[in-house]
C-alpha cells in the first residue's frame, strides 16, 4: 500500500500541475477572445478557448477516483490504469486512460485468457489516500473450473454492486467486465444493437462506450456532439452524472417527447392510437395529407376584370410544381409564381398592354399585393408548418377518411389537444415533407413573392461565405477534419452573433443538427416512425441501440430487431449480448425468471452475479388498502422504489412501470402484481438491488406463487 500510496501521490502532483496549466491557458484564451481584432482574430482565438476550456474541464472531472488499477505484465511491465492519461516531463507514461488500448487487458485478461498479464490489482481510494488493494493472480497453473470465473476483478465488482444507491447511476470504470468492454470498445462505424436483459449493464455499457468513443474519434465526435435517448425525463435524471463523471460534456440527452423543438411532452396515447401513429404507414398518410394542401380550382380562377386561368393551366401549375419534389412550402412558391404570372399575363392581353420583361417583373408583386388575389390563390396551396398540418390530419375526420380510412378511428381526436410523445415523429417527419416556411409566409410581407428569386439567391451567396471563411479559421487553427460540417457550425454561430455556446447547446436546439453518434436505450420501445425521427439526426448511422425485448411495453415497440431495423438498415446492424445481470440478487433474478416464461417464452433470462439473501416477500393485502398497506411496511435502509399498476400509481405516490425503466433502487415494492401485464411485472420485479416486497389484494399471479 505504500508504495501505491507513493504513485498516487506523483499522479496527483501532476494532475494539480496539467490543471494549473489548462485553467491558466483557459483564462487567458478566454480574456483574449473577448478583447477586439478582426473578426477572423476572433473566432480563431474563441476556437482555442473552447478546446483548453474542455480540457480544464475534463481534469477536474477525474479527481476522485484518479487511478484505480494497475496491469502487471509477464516482461516486468507495470501499468497503472486510471481516468485520465498522465505522463511525466520526458512524456513517459505516468497513468494510462482507461480508454486507452493498452488498458484494455484489465478488462478482458480472465485466469483461463491471461494473454501478458500475471496481476490486476484493484486500488481502493478515498480521496487522494489509497485504503485498499485487491488482488488477482492471473497465471497460476492448475485452476480449476470454480477458479476459472468470467468475472473480472470479482472482489471489487462485488464490493462496487453492494454499494447503496443514490439515485444517480455512476460509473463503473474500475469494473467493466468483458462482455461490457466489448461493447464500449466495438468500433464506430455502423448501427450496434446490444440486447441484455434487465440489469446485465446494457445502459452502463453504452454510457462508458459514449466516453470511449469520444475519447478515441476525439476530432470528428466533439464537434458534431453525441446524442442520448432515454425513455423518460427520469430516466435521464438518473444516468445525467455518468458522462461529465467521465469528463465529456459534448453530450445531448433528450426523450423521443423532447427530439421535435420547442415541443415537450411525456403524454402518451392510448394503445390503439401509439400503434396507429407508430406504423411506418404514416409516411404515406403524412404525404398524402400534404399532397390534399396541394389543390388547383376545377373551375380555373376568375377574378373579373380579364385576370382569368383556366382550370387546365391551374392543374398544369400544381402537377409542375410537385414535380420539382421540393418541401411543400418551398414548392408553393413556385405555383404561386406560376399563378401570378398567368395572371398577369391575362391582365395584360385584356387591357392591351404587351406583357414586356418590365410588366414581368412588376405586375406578378403587384397583383400579389392585392387582398383579394391574395385570398383566392393562397388556400390552394397554403402555407404550413408541422405542427398545422398534424393538428389539421388528427383533427379534421374528413381528411382522415380521405388519407388515412383505415386509421382514421385511432387517431381522430379533438381539436387544440395535448402534444404526446407519439406526436413527435409526426411533427418530424411533417417537417421534412413541408421544408421551412418561405420568409414571406413567416413575417406575411404581401410583395415577398415576386422578389423572392433574388432574395434567396443573396441569401445563398452570404451564406458561402461565411461558410468559406469560418472554413478558413479552422484550417489556421489546425482543426480541419471533419472541417465542413463544423465550418458550417461556427458559421451559424457568426450569424447568430450569440454569445458562446457549446455543441451541445447547438445541437440540441436545431432540428436538422447532424450527430456524430448516437445512442439509443430502451431502444425496444420506439416505434417505426420513431426510428425514422431517430435516424434522421444521424446520418452517417453511427449508433448504439441498447435494449431488451423482453421488456418492451410499448404496443408500437419492438418484437424483434430485425424486424424493426432491417427496413431502416438493411444488413448494416450488428448484435452484441450481454448476459449477467449485476442488479439484481438471484432469490429475486429466480422470480423475475418465472414471470419471464410466460411474458416472453422465447427470451433467455440473465444469469444473476449477486448472490443475495433478502427472500422476496408476499404481503397479503385484504381490505385493499394498499396506501395503508404501504405505510405499515417496516422504514427500508437505503432507496425504495414503489412501482404499481397506471391505474393506482398517481393515488400512491407510486412510479407506473413505464416511469420505472431503466431505474433501479435498493428496496422495490410491486403494488397488486397481478394487474400487471405479464411483461412490465417482469419489468417491476428486475428493479430491486436487495429486496423485494409484493402487495397484493387479488391472488398473486401463478407463475409468482409458485416461485415464491
Ligand atoms: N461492470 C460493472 N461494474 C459495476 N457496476 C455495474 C457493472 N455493470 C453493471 N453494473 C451496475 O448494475 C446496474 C444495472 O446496470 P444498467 O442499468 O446499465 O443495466 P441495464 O441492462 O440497462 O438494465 P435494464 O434493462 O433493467 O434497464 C447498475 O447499477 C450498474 O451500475
Amino acid at each position: 500500500m505504500r508504495i501505491e500510496q507513493a504513485h498516487l501521490d506523483l499522479l496527483y502532483r501532476h494532475l494539480d500541475t496539467a490543471r494549473e496549466r489548462a485553467h491558466r491557458t483557459s483564462a487567458g484564451a478566454h480574456h483574449g477572445a473577448a478583447a477586439g481584432g478582426t473578426h477572423q482574430a476572433r473566432l480563431e482565438r474563441e476556437v482555442r478557448a473552447r478546446e483548453a476550456a474542455r480540457h480544464a474541464a475534463r481534469l477536474d472531472a477525474v479527481e476522485r477516483g484518479l487511478c484505480f488499477g494497475r496491469l502487471d505484465e509477464r516482461d516486468g511491465t507495470v501499468h497503472h490504469i486510471g481516468r485520465t492519461g498522465l505522463t511525466d516531463e520526458a512524456y513517459e507514461p505516468l497513468l494510462l486512460d482507461w480508454r486507452a488500448p493498452a488498458a484494455r487487458p484489465f478488462y478482458t485478461a480472465t485466469p483461463a485468457h491471461p494473454g501478458t498479464v500475471v496481476r490486476r490489482r484493484h486500488l481502493h481510494t478515498e480521496g487522494r489516500t489509497v485504503t485498499g488493494l485487491d488482488d488477482e493472480a492471473l497465471d497460476l497453473a492448475g485452476l480449476d473450473e470454480s477458479g476459472r470465473r468470467a468475472l473480472v476483478g470479482e472482489a471489487a465488482l462485488l464490493a462496487a454492486l453492494a454499494r447503496e444507491r443514490t439515485g444517480r447511476m455512476a460509473t463503473a470504470v474500475a469494473t467493466i467486465q468483458a462482455e461490457q468492454d466489448r461493447v464500449i470498445r466495438s468500433p464506430l462505424p455502423g448501427a450496434l444493437v446490444v440486447q441484455g436483459g434487465p440489469g446485465t449493464g446494457k445502459t452502463l455499457a453504452a454510457l462508458h462506450r459514449a466516453a470511449y468513443l469520444l475519447f478515441t474519434h476525439r476530432a470528428a465526435l466533439e464537434r458534431r456532439g453525441v446524442l442520448v435517448i432515454g425513455p423518460t425525463t427520469g430516466f435521464l435524471r438518473y444516468i445525467e452524472e455518468v458522462l461529465p463523471a467521465l469528463g465529456e460534456t459534448e453530450v445531448v440527452l433528450r426523450t423521443v417527447g423532447e427530439l421535435f423543438p420547442d415541443v415537450t411532452t411525456a403524454r402518451t396515447d392510448a394503445p390503439a392510437t401509439a400503434v396507429a401513429k407508430g406504423g411506418p404507414w404514416m409516411t404515406e398518410v403524412l404525404r398524402r395529407a400534404v399532397a390534399a394542401h396541394q389543390s388547383a380550382p376545377a373551375e380555373g380562377i376568375d377574378l373579373g376584370d380579364g385576370l382569368r386561368v383556366s382550370a387546365r393551366a391551374c392543374a398544369q401549375a400544381r402537377d409542375a410544381a410537385r414535380g420539382l419534389r421540393a418541401p411543400h412550402n418551398r414548392a408553393r412558391t413556385h405555383y404561386l409564381r406560376t399563378l401570378l404570372d398567368a395572371l398577369a399575363i391575362a391582365q395584360a392581353l385584356s387591357l392591351g398592354r404587351p406583357y414586356d420583361e418590365e410588366e414581368a417583373h412588376y405586375a406578378p408583386r403587384e397583383l400579389w399585393a392585392r387582398e383579394d388575389v391574395r385570398a383566392a390563390l393562397d388556400p390552394l396551396w397554403p402555407a404550413l408548418t408541422p405542427r398545422q398540418l398534424v393538428e389539421r390530419l388528427l383533427t379534421d375526420g374528413e381528411l382522415l377518411a380521405e388519407v388515412a380510412p383505415e386509421h382514421a378511428a385511432a387517431l381522430l381526436r379533438p381539436p387544440g389537444s395535448p402534444w404526446t410523445v407519439e406526436d413527435v415523429p409526426l411533427l418530424d417527419e411533417a417537417a421534412e415533407l413541408l421544408g421551412d416556411l418561405h420568409p414571406t409566409d413567416r413575417t406575411g410581407s404581401a410583395t415577398g413573392f415576386a422578389t423572392e428569386t433574388s432574395t434567396e439567391a443573396g441569401a445563398a451567396t452570404e451564406d458561402e461565405e461565411e461558410l468559406a471563411f469560418a472554413q478558413g479559421v479552422l484550417t489556421i487553427t489546425g482543426q480541419t477534419d471533419d472541417a465542413l460540417l463544423d465550418a458550417a457550425a461556427l458559421a451559424g454561430r457568426f450569424r447568430e452573433d450569440s454569445p458562446y455556446r457549446s455543441t451541445a447547446e447547438r445541437a440540441g436546439a436545431d432540428r436538422t443538427w447532424a450527430y456524430g453518434h448516437v445512442v439509443v436505450d430502451e431502444a425496444q420501445e420506439l416505434s417505426a416512425m420513431a426510428w425514422r425521427t431517430v435516424l434522421r439526426r444521424i446520418p452517417t448511422n453511427s449508433l448504439t441501440v441498447v435494449g431488451d425485448l423482453a421488456q418492451t411495453g410499448s404496443p408500437a415497440g419492438a418484437r424483434s430487431w430485425a424486424q424493426m431495423l432491417d427496413p431502416h438498415l438493411p444488413g448494416r446492424w450488428r448484435e452484441e449480448r450481454l448476459t449477467v445481470n449485476y442488479r439484481t440478487p438471484e432469490p429475486i433474478m429466480a422470480l423475475a425468471a418465472a414471470v419471464l416464461r410466460t411474458a416472453a417464452p422465447g427470451q433467455q433470462p440473465p444469469e444473476s452475479a449477486r448472490p443475495g439473501t433478502d427472500r422476496p416477500r408476499a404481503v397479503p393485502v385484504p381490505d385493499g388498502d394498499f396506501a395503508a398497506a404501504l405505510a405499515e411496511l417496516p422504514a427500508p435502509v437505503g432507496t425504495l422504489g414503489v412501482i404499481a399498476p397506471d391505474g393506482k400509481a398517481p393515488a400512491l405516490g407510486a412510479l407506473t412501470v413505464t416511469a420505472a425503466k431503466g431505474l433501479e433502487f435498493d428496496n422495490v415494492v410491486v403494488v397488486e402484481p397481478a394487474a400487471l401485464a405479464p411483461r412490465d411485472l417482469y419489468v417491476a420485479l428486475t428493479r430491486a438491488t436487495r429486496t423485494l416486497t409484493l402487495l397484493h389484494h387479488r391472488p398473486l399471479p401463478p407463475e409468482l406463487a409458485g416461485a415464491l
